[in-house]
């Protein structure tokens, strides 16, 4: 059987108060949506790593303490790759939040987080990750913008 490529991604989320800050991204994949700040993993560094680097590169802040709550898989119609998504989510952080050329950051209270403005999977886990729960997904996309079919359940734990 051929090996299905894993691209590994990492996306976090920093939490103040009642407010959590998404960015809206500005060019690439997911151009003009909201979302949490994250990217590729490079060859040399951890998972972990490189969610503490792509939220510098995008919003400025330096977070620690980052907790891994979800992996998702997203597979899309027509492409072997599988987007193997981590997310983490932090209330510790320094730093100024500044806009990137890749992302324009904005505070959100959390009950009022733009749906309609996100990747369409994103109403179905943010519920899990604003609770601080842990969870597996799976979702299946025809295009960027129709889920075809999708799982997601709680977890105990996450592999590091
Ligand atoms: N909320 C949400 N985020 C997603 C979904 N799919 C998906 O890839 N992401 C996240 C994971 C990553 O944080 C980001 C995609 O990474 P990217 O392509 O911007 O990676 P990068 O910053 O290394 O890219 P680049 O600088 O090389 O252009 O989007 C989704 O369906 N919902």
């Amino acid at each position: 059987m051929a090996k299905i490529p894993k691209k590994v991604l990492t996306l976090a989320f920093i939490r103040r108060d009642d407010q959590i800050l998404l960015g809206r991204k500005k060019r690439g994949f997911g151009e003009g949506k909201w979302n949490g700040f994250g990217g590729k993993v490079d060859l040399d560094e951890t998972i972990s790593d490189a969610a503490v680097r792509e939220v510098r590169e995008e919003c400025g802040l330096l977070v620690t303490n980052l907790k891994k709550l979800g992996v998702i898989d997203f597979e899309f119609v027509g492409d072997p790759v599988i987007l193997n998504v981590h997310v983490f989510s932090t209330v510790d952080f320094t730093g100024n939040v500044t806009e990137s050329e890749e992302m324009s950051p904005q505070w959100y209270k959390v009950h009022e987080v733009p749906f309609e403005k996100m990747w369409k999977d994103d109403p179905h886990w943010f519920p899990y990750m604003l609770d601080n729960k842990k969870f597996n997904a799976y979702f299946l996309f025809e295009g960027h913008e129709k889920i075809i079919s999708h799982w997601i359940k709680e977890v105990e734990s996450l592999d590091e």
